[in-house]
């Protein structure tokens, strides 16, 4: 990244929709996933605990409608939610959070989207999809706990869009403001959610101070 201007966190603060966590139970649970001591199987558990808190702040705009059921005492009108929900975790670091993501929404279709990004170019190339061409969602989650440069973001909505997505939301755990501001700027039709903003990327496209690699961490691939 060296070269290459970066905004300031304040700079990219009131894009709009962004959303970034300021809950202390977030934050709690942030520290103990980026301090360096925490090993996978723990890291792995507060990816997926993080996941469905963030699934509880994504969700909250959802569309309702309005259906009969009878509880054991009389007839109501209910609400369920409108609607297909797609989650498409972005392999491999995006798992933990889908599953956190599952456990709020129990019965979400999910659509498994592999992008890895080379280390040198830091250009993300597609290696597997399993999204499928029957699309009846409200709205289709795309998971990846790291925003750095955006371009596996910004590659995910695009897939996205073209099998016929109408509503996208970014769900991550960092971001870096040059990513943040990339993914604002080249899709302003969605929502983003993540649980914090950081400060910068190193010359590596690591985010800083971060969390080091998201996928090893997880999966024990240090
Ligand atoms: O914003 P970008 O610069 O595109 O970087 C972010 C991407 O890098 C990481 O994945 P990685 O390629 O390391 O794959 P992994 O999940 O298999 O570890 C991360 O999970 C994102 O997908
Ligand atoms: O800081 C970063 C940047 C990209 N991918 C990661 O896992 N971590
Ligand atoms: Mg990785």
């Amino acid at each position: 990244m060296q070269g290459i201007h970066q905004p300031k966190r304040e700079e990219v603060l009131k894009l709009p929709r962004v959303h970034i966590s300021s809950h202390p139970v977030m934050e709690h649970k942030m520290t103990a996933l980026r301090d360096k001591t925490t090993q996978p199987p723990d890291f792995y558990r507060l990816v997926k605990e993080i996941g469905a808190l963030l699934a509880y702040e994504a969700t909250a705009s959802l569309t309702l409608q309005e259906c009969d059921i009878e509880t054991p005492l009389k007839p109501m009108r209910g609400r369920r939610l409108a609607g297909g929900i797609g989650i498409t975790p972005i392999l491999r670091a995006g798992l933990g959070l889908a599953e956190g993501f599952r456990e709020v929404i129990s019965d979400a279709q999910i659509w498994h989207l592999g992008l890895r990004r080379d280390e040198r170019t830091l250009q993300a190339q597609e290696y597997y999809n399993q999204l499928p061409h029957q699309v009846n969602l409200q709205v289709c989650y795309a998971v990846d706990p790291m925003l750095a440069t955006g371009g596996s973001a910004i590659d995910a909505v695009n897939i996205l869009k073209r099998r016929g997505i109408d509503r996208i939301s970014y769900v991550g755990i960092i971001a870096a403001p040059y990513g943040l501001l990339k993914l604002s700027q080249t899709h302003p039709d969605i929502d983003i959610y993540v649980a914090a903003l950081d400060e910068e990327l190193n010359e590596l496209g690591y985010i800083v101070p971060g969390l080091g690699d998201a996928g090893d961490r997880q999966f024990g691939t240090l």
